[in-house]
């Protein structure tokens, strides 16, 4: 027994085993937070900065860049030899010159991205019940142009729903595994009540490609999408008036008055939040909104059908 006790190097070694360990998850922890938005580059570089030995000073410039979205492997090493990074360096080891050409890249990159004028990412969000999912369901109708995003919820599907059109349904572990694996690029639990998040690869892959794409999702789901793609054109929607918001919330009558009533308390502080927002449409017509939606992404309708 005595033996088989582990000898004094023996537990250095697993405590320093352990401690490289915890250190590893924490800088994967950041790379999740920087590629999910909710910490920019330029958060986590000026926190590297401060505290160079700490988890983001520990973070190597090259798994830094990568967790950029839309930064690749091949991206990345172009970037390191535009900065004149050496691959092995890690952002609290960054010489002051280094820093601040690679702060003036992001700097640079962010700003860019917002001012391209042909939209190629648009989010729609806006209080409960104010016609965010009619406005989508007819832009998905009338612009086919348009990549309409197909969110990750734990909710129980409703009548009519289609898996993989309406929502990819998934059980808790799964979107565990979903936000582990770093596949979703915001997720929010909505409503105090399930998770809905949007997958990432497909709207990266559509926005390289140079299709447009919309999210219809939450408020908080909006401002996680604004830290991970800064160019992306965020889109308040409002109802004409309170009161019609009301009526459209109990005339939808998908929820009880109880849930009305906490959901319109939300909608409070929803509305509240528009002036986060890029641009403000007021659904007083569903094909209105939908073509002012649309317009941001310079895209035609497809023709009438006979
Ligand atoms: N422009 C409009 N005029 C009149 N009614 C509308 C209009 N737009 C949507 N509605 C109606 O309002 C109700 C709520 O719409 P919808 O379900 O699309 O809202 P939502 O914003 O997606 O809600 P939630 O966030 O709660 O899912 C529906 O009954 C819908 O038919
Ligand atoms: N943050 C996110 N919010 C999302 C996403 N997909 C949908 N939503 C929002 O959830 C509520 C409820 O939707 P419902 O279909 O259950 O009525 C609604 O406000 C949606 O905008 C998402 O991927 N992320």
């Amino acid at each position: 027994m005595a033996e088989n006790r582990p000898t004094p190097p023996d537990v250095d070694r697993v405590a320093a085993s352990r401690a490289a360990v915890a250190a590893r998850r924490a800088r994967a922890a950041v790379k999740n937070q920087i590629a999910e938005g909710k910490r920019t580059a330029l958060e986590v570089l000026a926190a590297a900065t401060d505290s160079p030995e700490g988890v983001e000073g520990r973070l190597r410039v090259t798994e830094f860049l990568i967790s950029i979205p839309a930064i690749g492997v091949t991206k990345m090493h172009r970037i390191m030899e535009k900065l004149e990074i050496s691959p092995s360096k890690r952002l609290g080891g960054l010489g002051k010159h280094q820093r601040d050409r690679l702060r003036d890249f992001l700097t640079t990159r962010t700003a860019a991205r917002r001012m391209d004028s042909s939209a190629k990412l648009v989010v729609l969000a806006g209080p409960t019940a104010v016609g965010k999912g009619t406005v989508a369901a007819h832009i998905r109708q009338h612009y086919p142009d348009v990549h309409l995003s197909v969110s990750a919820t734990t909710r129980a599907p409703r009548p009519g729903e289609i898996e993989g059109v309406s929502y990819f349904f998934v059980d808790d572990a799964e979107f565990d595994r979903m936000v582990e694996a770093g596949e979703l690029l915001e997720w929010a639990t909505v409503h105090n009540a399930y998770r809905y998040g949007t997958p990432r690869g497909p709207v990266t892959g559509a926005v390289s490609e140079g299709h447009s794409v919309l999210l219809e999702i939450d408020i908080q789901g909006a401002r996680s999408v604004r830290r991970a793609m800064p160019e992306a054109r965020l889109v308040f929607l409002l109802p004409p008036s309170w009161d019609e918001l009301v009526r459209r919330l109990i005339g939808r009558g998908t929820e009880a008055p109880a849930e009305q009533a906490r959901r319109l308390e939300t909608a409070k502080l929803e509305l509240a939040a528009q002036g986060e927002f890029d641009y403000r449409v007021v659904n007083h017509d569903v094909g209105e909104a939908a073509r002012e939606v649309v317009d941001l992404m310079n895209l035609r309708p497809a023709p009438l059908l006979p």
